[in-house]
């Protein structure tokens, strides 16, 4: 089976932070497909994907990109698919930038936009998970399990061991 969920990112440099929607998604039993694609830097690539992601299979994309992070945008006008854009944290601003520049759509054209950086990634896989679950019994169930034990493990008072 082909994978569901497409993870496209600017940047190798954004790996770090967007290979943590892809682990969560691998704990939910789902598959991704990361890749490198740049509106800035590889537009074909990005156009090709962007054309061709939905007869490819995939559900839902989420694409990460930091600073000038016009490629969730560009993906969006492109493609009907639901995209999530994460901004990735730049070294200048902080990923404020990014997160300005996925977060402010023209209406039309929705980006779903998370946080800055890891837990923006993190929950751009769990809210990809959980528009997958709405026609997947199954997987609704490990999402219910997954976040039942996310509950389970959180302390009731805090310790001094951290
Ligand atoms: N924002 C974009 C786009 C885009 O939006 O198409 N392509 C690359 N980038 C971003 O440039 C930053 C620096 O990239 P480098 O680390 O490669 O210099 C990355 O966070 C990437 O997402």
């Amino acid at each position: 089976m082909t994978a569901q969920v497409a993870i496209v990112m600017g940047s190798q440099s954004d790996w770090p932070t967007m290979r943590h929607a892809a682990d969560v998604l691998a704990e939910l039993g789902i598959e991704s497909d990361c890749r490198i694609v740049s509106a800035h830097r590889t537009p074909d690539r990005m156009f090709d994907f962007a054309k061709c992601a939905a007869e490819e299979g995939f559900k839902v994309v989420i694409a990460g990109a930091g600073g000038a992070a016009h490629l969730p945008g560009m993906i969006a006008s492109m493609t009907h698919l639901p995209v999530l854009g994460v901004p990735v944290k730049s070294k200048a601003l902080s990923g404020k930038d990014s997160l300005l520049s996925i977060v402010q759509m023209p209406g039309g054209v929705p980006v779903g936009t998370l946080a800055i950086g890891d837990a923006g990634a993190k929950n751009a896989g769990l809210l990809a998970a959980a528009i997958l679950a709405t026609g997947d019994a199954a997987l609704a169930e490990r999402l219910i399990a997954w976040r039942a034990a996310q509950s389970e493990s959180v302390a009731e008072r805090p310790s001094d061991e951290g």
